[in-house]
């Protein structure tokens, strides 16, 4: 971690159009330690560029027990005001012993225990009075969790200022009211113009001054609801509409992890960080449990022009993972990174229910399929995979609570509806021209072999996955086996296959060497010279490697 000044910073000049919007994830600034090496990456890019920096609450180790997911928590727990007590109590703790051990400037520490302590105390009469009528509306449950980003991001820009650096909490809550809505549809092209506008408002001011933005990554009060309109992880997609309204020259999401990774470093030990993903990819593994970026983000700033970086805050010189509009690109492909035409990532979705429904025997009015994807439109759930045949139905839904147990008794009244519990979903992620037949051989066979079991199976829906559904007991285990069959099994084949085309090749060119064709065509001249090249290297590489990868499909279909 790099030494921080005390005293302002002498920073250059700037470009005006020259900003750069960073997102920090909850965990990259979780713990004093954490937001100190934010503040230094910061710190590092200012000598180059206008930074915005863009945070989410703070969690200490993982998300799931992160301050946003400690205040959903509490709102469950709305009856009981002595556990939403202690939970809120926590919170407010913990912040103000993270501001005492990093804030050593009397003025600004006094400042920010005191905005924490109004924050928290607000929180717990807001909580209080609603928990009378004992019910918690949208709107309310917004305001909850809007506590998360702005403890954070004040307590951010109180630890810039302490370490020199000029910086301004904004605080987005009221960027947006109901009324800027009206008569524009939720997530049309037009709501999320409104929201850029407004969102870069502000933050425009800031910069004007020469100052840190330290935006907080949650944003005012929008139709249906923050949490229900766009759901969480939505601190990605206000510093992706805040990137889109400044124009900035790039997005960074700055994650504790180097990128994206061909499956959950965390839990399977040979994933490969991707050097390059293509938007579509990027939104499919997000939809099947990778946290990797808001699906929103793609729409809005890759398809705006804005590169998007997935980069890790322990490395923050290593390049990460670039998000593209389209396919991945040839220099992406070069080395230990994956080809075009191969699977990209395996990735897993917790908690998944099955259900299995004999329409023929149900006594509701859910008779028909119809009928029952009606049901499902009015209860508000959308199952993830849905199998039919004739009168049988199975959906696999990722949807909990009280909206899930009331589905399942609409359609549980016979012994004939079958539920299950604990599974998981697991996905292989592929770019649309790979062939799915093949996988889905691949995947099956190799988790036969190994005695998992698979409740379901869905391919052909879709061109750019292949999906299964197993017990969350095995989930790990599948996605390690299903990954190194896939991908890493694929990979060390080519690997191999590049060695000896790269030695076959040498030896080719010292024979007859390949013209220098740049130089040919800018000077006229006839020189030839020894120069590899590596595209057509590669296309050789990748023709020969898909036949010797067809033939082994055929051998698997054919068993
Ligand atoms: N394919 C993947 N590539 C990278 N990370 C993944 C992938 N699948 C799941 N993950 C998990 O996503 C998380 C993302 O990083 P983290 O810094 O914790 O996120 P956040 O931005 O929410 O704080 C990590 O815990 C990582 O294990
Ligand atoms: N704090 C919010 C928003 C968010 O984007 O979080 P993160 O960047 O840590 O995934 C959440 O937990 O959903």
């Amino acid at each position: 971690m790099g030494i921080l000044l005390e005293e302002p910073l002498d920073l250059p000049e700037y470009n005006n159009s020259d900003v750069l919007v960073q997102k920090y994830g909850g965990t990259s600034v979780g713990t004093a330690k954490a937001m100190l090496n934010v503040a230094s990456i910061i710190k590092k890019s200012l000598y180059s560029t206008k930074v915005v920096a863009v945070l989410s609450a703070m969690s200490s180790h993982k998300k799931s027990e992160g301050t946003t997911s400690k205040l959903i928590q509490a709102m469950e727990n709305i009856n009981n005001s002595e556990i939403f007590t202690k939970i809120l109590d926590e919170i407010q703790e913990y912040h103000i012993s993270i501001a005492k051990e990093v804030i050593k400037k009397e003025e600004i520490l006094n400042n920010i225990v005191d905005s924490i302590n109004k924050e928290c105390n607000s929180l717990k009469r807001f909580m209080s009075a609603i928990a009378v009528v004992g019910e918690i509306s949208a709107k309310s449950k917004d305001f909850i969790i809007s506590v998360g980003e702005k403890l954070s991001a004040n307590l951010f820009a109180g630890i810039l200022q302490s370490k020199g650096i000029d910086s301004e909490y904004i605080n987005l809550e009221h960027a947006v009211s109901y009324e800027d809505f009206s008569n524009v549809p939720n997530l049309s092209d037009e709501f999320f113009q409104i929201l850029s506008e407004k969102f870069a408002a502000p933050v425009q001011a800031c910069l004007n001054q020469n100052k840190v933005p330290v935006v907080t990554g949650f944003f005012g009060l929008i139709p249906g609801s923050l949490l229900t309109t766009i759901g969480r992880g939505y601190t990605d997609l206000c510093a992706a509409l805040i990137a889109v309204g400044l124009k900035a020259r790039e997005l960074q999401i700055w994650k504790e992890v180097d990128g994206v990774f061909t499956a959950d470093p965390r839990k399977t030990p040979k994933a490969k960080l991707l050097k390059e993903l293509s938007a579509s990819e990027a939104e499919e593994l997000t939809f099947f449990g990778s946290e990797v970026i808001h699906p929103y983000v793609m729409k809005q700033a890759v398809l705006a022009g804005i590169p998007v970086k997935i980069k890790c805050v322990f490395n923050p010189e290593d390049q990460g993972t670039l998000i593209v509009l389209n396919s991945r690109s040839e220099d992406s492909k070069s080395e230990d990174t994956i080809y075009e035409n191969e699977p990209t990532a395996v990735t897993i979705k917790d908690n998944v229910t099955l259900i299995h429904i004999d329409l023929n025997t149900i006594s509701s009015s859910n008779r028909t399929i119809y009928s029952l994807l009606h049901q499902l439109e009015k209860d508000g759930i959308s199952p993830d995979l849905v199998s039919i045949s004739q009168q049988k139905v199975l959906l696999a839904l990722t949807e909990t609570g009280h909206k899930l147990e009331k589905f399942i008794k609409l359609v549980k009244n016979n012994e004939y509806t079958l539920v299950k519990r604990n599974m998981c979903i697991l996905a292989l992620i592929t770019p649309p021209n790979v062939d799915k037949l093949a996988l889905a051989t691949r995947m099956l066979n190799v988790l036969s072999e190994n005695n998992i079991n698979v409740e379901m199976i869905s391919h052909g829906a879709s061109n750019t996955n292949v999906a299964c559904v197993v017990s969350n007991e095995s989930s790990i285990k599948a996605m390690q086996l299903v990954h190194d069959e896939c991908i890493i099994e694929s990979l060390e084949r080519s690997d191999e296959l590049k060695k000896k085309l790269f030695e076959d090749e040498i030896t080719t060119n010292e024979i007859s060497p390949i013209p220098n064709t740049e130089k040919v065509l800018n000077n006229q001249t006839t020189e030839t010279k020894i120069k590899p090249v590596k595209s057509k290297r590669f296309s050789s590489i990748r023709k020969f490697f898909n036949l010797k990868r067809n033939s082994k499909r055929n051998s698997i279909e054919v068993k």
